[in-house]
């Protein structure tokens, strides 16, 4: 499996732009920064508002380090404490989930935010994508529905996901441009 290295995304100011009229919104999550300019990209695609899932404690910059956390927090289902406020949602009829692919599931901050703010979600289009490192999306779009199940929320329309290499998403434009237009 790949290291994606020394850097980590939490230095970075949380990209948060939330207007009044936007219909959709981006709900992402990024470590080290490939989802977040895969966000970018879906961002410029479409106009949508853009919110930065935040944690308390960032993950480590190691990468075994940030892959005995991400096991940990799967076995004992401790997911991180986020740092965000969130606005409730309604205006919104899509929402774009990003994550990456960590332990073979679904990001534990994303994990978190939908255990916590699921309910915001019922009724909308969901269009999960992620970036990952040659091993597929695993689980994560079953994930999200259970979880969004089990928060009362109605999930009948979760779109087909985008899954791309987290070192090409700078040649990922074509397959984003495709991408949103099937989920528009
Ligand atoms: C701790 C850790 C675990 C990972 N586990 C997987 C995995 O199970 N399958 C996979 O395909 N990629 C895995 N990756 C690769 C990441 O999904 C990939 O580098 C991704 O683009 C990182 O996104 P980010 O820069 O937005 O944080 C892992 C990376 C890290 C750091």
């Amino acid at each position: 499996m790949p290291s994606d290295g020394k850097d980590t995304n939490s230095k970075n100011q949380p990209t948060r732009k939330l207007t009044k009229d936007a219909k959709s919104l981006i709900i992402y999550f990024s470590r080290s920064g490939s989802t977040e300019l895969l966000a970018s990209k879906i961002a410029q695609e479409t106009q949508a508002d853009i919110l930065e899932i935040v944690v308390k404690d960032p993950y480590s910059g190691n990468y075994q380090k940030t892959l005995s956390r991400a096991n940990s927090e799967r076995e004992n289902q401790n997911y991180p404490e986020l740092d965000m406020t969130v606005p409730d949602l309604k205006q919104y009829q899509t929402i774009y989930l990003g994550y990456p692919i960590l332990a073979m599931t679904l990001s534990h901050p994303l994990t978190a935010f939908l255990k916590t703010y699921g309910a915001r979600l019922s009724g909308k289009k969901i269009a999960p994508f992620m970036t990952e490192g040659g091993y597929g999306q695993g689980d994560s779009v079953q994930r999200i529905r259970e979880i969004l199940q089990e928060q009362g929320a109605s999930v009948e329309t979760i779109t087909k996901a985008l899954v791309v290499d987290g070192n090409k998403v700078d040649r990922a434009d074509k397959r984003v441009d495709k991408w949103v237009k099937q989920v528009q």
